[in-house]
């Protein structure tokens, strides 16, 4: 596996050889992966698993996106691909997560798998990159690179894992992390004094909870139930970040773009007549719908520079979750100016539905109210191809697992001038939910109708 620090002096770009091509295998992703470091990208059971790891991009600070996207261009340039089926997530793939916040800790990464299985429109491939170099250094008296199974030229010669049994969810206790629900409530009260005050519209606070994972539990148990618990939601696992993501932040395929944006929550109601009145009310909550239309106003406003057109769903709709609503609009256009899915990464991270209105003064809020690095949590999580075309989701409902079984999960919630203090800590015990309970814990607050 190589390293590049993406920051350091332009060295000759690594070469990669990448082969793709169709395969029969219709079997479910999620069993096929690699419980100690998946590698996922999936939604109503179609995506993109990465095996093994070729090489990883790592880059921090300020210009950790744009860093990435010039080593990731150098490294598609110099790549030889052979992509025999043409569709997302095939040919050349890095799977991305991105730190939050310029003065984080955590390392941004795209990491290059050796071996891709995917599966889209009724169709599967696999896809087999590796570097020139380790063609070059073979051993001597090793096989040719094309009898071994497997090589990229024989990519259908790959002999996949074997789809694992399903394990019960390893469990795992959570307790309040940085930002207690007491601290919480009192960096929300004193948002919304500050928003009254003038200082800013809208900051969102969250807050963290961690817990401890067995280490020969793995995370394919975990990850099998939230994509069976949230199928319309992007399940991604990334360098130990896991979760299931209701937020498009930005997708981009062959000229196209669209993000699909959300603020403004209501939980679910206990039977059918208190849900529908749940989302009805939702719908026409004015603290929500400001909350909204600033979320969508921060994508439009920077979106639209890199676009010949682009077009928003005409009203908010209300988006049913297992665990909550959600106001949506969904944004659709065409790319005016050539940039690639990480380029726009770049140009709408952090939206107003994770950081505030106006932009800066927010991030200064957050740092100073919230006071813990969130790492990659709400930051961009997703997959970039050789084209640069590319998903990527707003990491949420989501937990960072360290190597030593460290886990921590982060909720937040956009904060407008009538935020109630303890609806919005409700609110966020509602949030943790897909990934409290996809380690086996039991759901942290009733669903209240
Ligand atoms: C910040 C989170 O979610 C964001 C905040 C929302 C809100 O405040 O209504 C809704 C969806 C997300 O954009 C989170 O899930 O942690």
């Amino acid at each position: 596996m190589t390293r590049t620090d993406a920051a350091a002096p332009a060295a000759t770009p690594i070469g990669l050889r990448v082969r793709t091509v169709p395969v029969d295998d219709t079997a479910p992703l999620v069993p096929r992966l690699d419980p100690r470091h998946p590698l996922l990208w999936m939604r109503r059971g179609e995506g993109i698993i990465g095996l093994g790891e070729v090489l990883r991009i790592e880059t921090h600070g300020p210009d950790r996106i744009s860093d990435a996207a010039r080593a990731w261009r150098a490294l598609a340039r110099a790549a030889d691909v052979d992509d025999r089926v043409g569709l997302p997530g095939s040919g050349l793939v890095a799977f991305g997560a991105i730190a939050f916040a310029d003065e984080s800790a955590a390392t941004s990464v795209l990491v290059v798998p050796e071996v891709v299985v995917g599966r889209r429109d009724g169709r599967a491939w696999v896809t087999r990159i590796e570097t020139t170099d380790a063609a070059a250094s073979a051993a001597p008296g090793a096989p040719p690179q094309h009898d071994r199974p497997g090589a990229p030229d024989q990519p259908d010669l790959i002999e996949l894992p074997a789809p694992a049994p399903k394990r019960d969810v390893p469990r795992v206790r959570f307790t309040p992390g940085a930002m207690p629900p007491e601290a919480y409530t009192d960096a929300v009260a004193e948002a919304v004094r500050r928003i009254d005050g003038g200082r800013f519209q809208k900051v969102v606070l969250a807050r963290e909870i961690v817990g401890e994972l067995h280490e020969d539990a793995g995370l394919r148990a975990a990850l099998a139930k939230l994509a069976d618990d949230y199928p319309d939601t992007w399940v991604f696992a990334v360098d130990g970040l896991i979760g299931a993501s209701p937020e498009t932040l930005v997708r981009v395929d062959h000229g196209t773009v669209s993000a699909r944006v959300l603020a403004g929550t209501a939980p679910r109601g206990r039977d059918a007549a208190s849900d529908r009145d749940r989302a009805a009310r939702l719908a026409t909550s004015t603290k929500d719908l400001a909350e909204h239309a600033l979320a969508v106003e921060s994508a439009v406003a920077t979106l639209e520079p890199h676009t010949a057109r682009l077009d928003t769903s005409p009203e908010p709709f209300t988006l049913q979750l297992p665990n909550l609503w959600h106001l949506a609009t969904d944004l659709k256009g065409t790319l005016g100016d050539g940039s690639n899915s990480l380029d726009l990464v770049r140009a709408v991270h952090p939206t107003a539905a994770v950081a505030g209105t106006p932009r800066d003064l927010a991030l200064a809020a957050i740092a100073e109210l919230e006071g813990f690095d969130r790492g990659r949590y709400s930051g961009p999580v997703g997959w970039v191809d050789a084209a640069g075309d590319g998903e990527w989701a707003i990491a949420l409902r989501c937990a960072q697992v360290s190597a030593d079984g460290a886990v921590r999960a982060y909720a937040g919630c956009g904060i407008v001038h009538d935020s109630v203090p303890d609806d919005e800590l409700a609110e966020t015990d509602m949030k943790f939910r897909p990934i409290v309970e996809a380690f086996g814990a039991p759901p942290p607050s009733p669903v209240i109708g």
